[in-house]
């Protein structure tokens, strides 16, 4: 088993199964979201906390912190309606759970959980982190999110334009969400274009100075930069065949439908940069700063590695995902160095 530890657990009050998968710690405690979400059966939900605890690893390596892969799943029935009370009950179930592996595992927010719902697990635990700013947290990591994808961008485009200017450079940002508004913020010089199901953030774009492009139009429209920060599954071999950009580079998680694309943006000449490479600035921060203790400029810094981090991964041999992989895989198992005796 390729898994250092995975619990399965009904809780006392709320009697939702939850599942704890510890993937690795070799680098260190194992980091990771609690995911809440309706699932068919709890072994769905196993199977997302396995795959998720995993990528989690690798996310932690490639941003050469000093943790590990873990998550959670608490895996809702299809039914029940999750109200306050059941949420809070669920949550107090969790907390325990969480103490009571002294440390090994440390749960951040993740789909269905944020910052409120940190600050319960912390009343049975510390190991809990991005807790509300009210309550001594960083908050929303929105922010340091979007500044790693800017510093990734700049390694991205020194790699594909030769020069990290962004002047007269056209910006195609998918998702006017928390993090692209951020992203369209940071990326000064160019001209932007944005595009968002959601019609009412036409309005921002139009107040903002962005164009609008139809959502529908997004993989076909011509651009420098793409950053997708809207959701994943965007770039499969049906879809990456009309894309018109050089440069892909955005928070979005699970961007292609399966590791194979990347091969296929490879021979297409379009530079890809790994989005769990690209999206680590919200954890990096977090961590280092409610986990770690660094300061705001420490912290910060580390963000701001993501572009010698995504400058070494595009200078390497293969496809950007394959040198990510290979970056991570030399942290989580150091080649033991041979020693000869004379
Ligand atoms: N917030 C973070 O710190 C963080 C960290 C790592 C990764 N991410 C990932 O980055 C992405 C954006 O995160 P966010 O916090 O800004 O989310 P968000 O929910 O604030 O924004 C997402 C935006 O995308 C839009 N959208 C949804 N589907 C779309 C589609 N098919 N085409 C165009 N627009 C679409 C939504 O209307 C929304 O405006 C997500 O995939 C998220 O998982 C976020």
């Amino acid at each position: 088993m390729e898994y250092e530890e995975v619990i399965v657990r009904r809780g006392s009050r709320g009697r939702v199964p939850m599942i704890i998968a510890v993937h690795s710690r070799a680098l260190g405690p194992a980091v990771g979201g609690v995911r809440l979400r309706r699932y068919p059966g709890w072994r769905d939900g196993l199977e997302d906390a396995l795959r998720l605890s995993k990528a989690m690893t690798f996310k932690c390596a490639a941003a050469d912190l000093p943790f590990g892969g873990g998550k959670t799943v608490l895996a809702l029935d299809r039914a029940t309606p999750l109200t306050p009370e059941f949420r809070q009950a669920i949550l107090d179930d969790l907390g325990e759970f969480i103490a009571s592996l002294g440390g090994s595992y440390i749960a951040g927010p993740d789909v269905g959980t944020g910052p409120a719902d940190m600050a319960v697990l912390r009343r049975h635990t510390p190991h809990a982190f991005c807790l509300p700013e009210n309550v001594g947290g960083t908050g929303s990591s929105s922010g340091p999110t979007a500044r790693g994808v800017l510093a990734a961008l700049r390694a991205g485009m020194r790699h594909v334009f030769g020069s990290a200017d962004l002047s007269g450079r056209t910006v195609l940002i998918s998702g006017l969400g928390s993090v692209g508004a951020l992203i369209a913020e940071g990326v000064h010089g160019a001209r932007i274009l944005v595009s968002d199901v959601d019609d009412t953030k036409r309005e921002q774009a139009n107040e903002n100075g962005y164009e609008w492009v139809d959502p529908a139009q997004v993989l076909t429209t011509p651009a420098d930069v793409l950053v997708p920060a809207a959701v994943g599954g965007v770039f499969g071999p049906d879809t990456i065949d009309r894309l018109k950009v050089p440069l892909i580079v955005g928070p979005a998680n699970n961007q292609l439908t399966d590791d194979s694309v990347a091969e296929l943006l490879a021979a297409r000449e379009i530079t890809w940069i790994p989005d769990f490479v690209a999206s680590a600035g919200g954890v990096i921060y977090t961590l280092g700063r409610e986990i770690e203790r660094l300061d705001h400029q420490a912290a910060t810094a580390r963000v701001d590695a993501i572009e010698s981090t995504v400058d070494r991964i595009l200078k390497a041999p293969g496809t950007p995902l394959a040198a990510a992989m290979s970056l991570a895989t030399e942290r989580i198992h150091p080649r033991t160095k041979e020693t000869t005796r004379a």
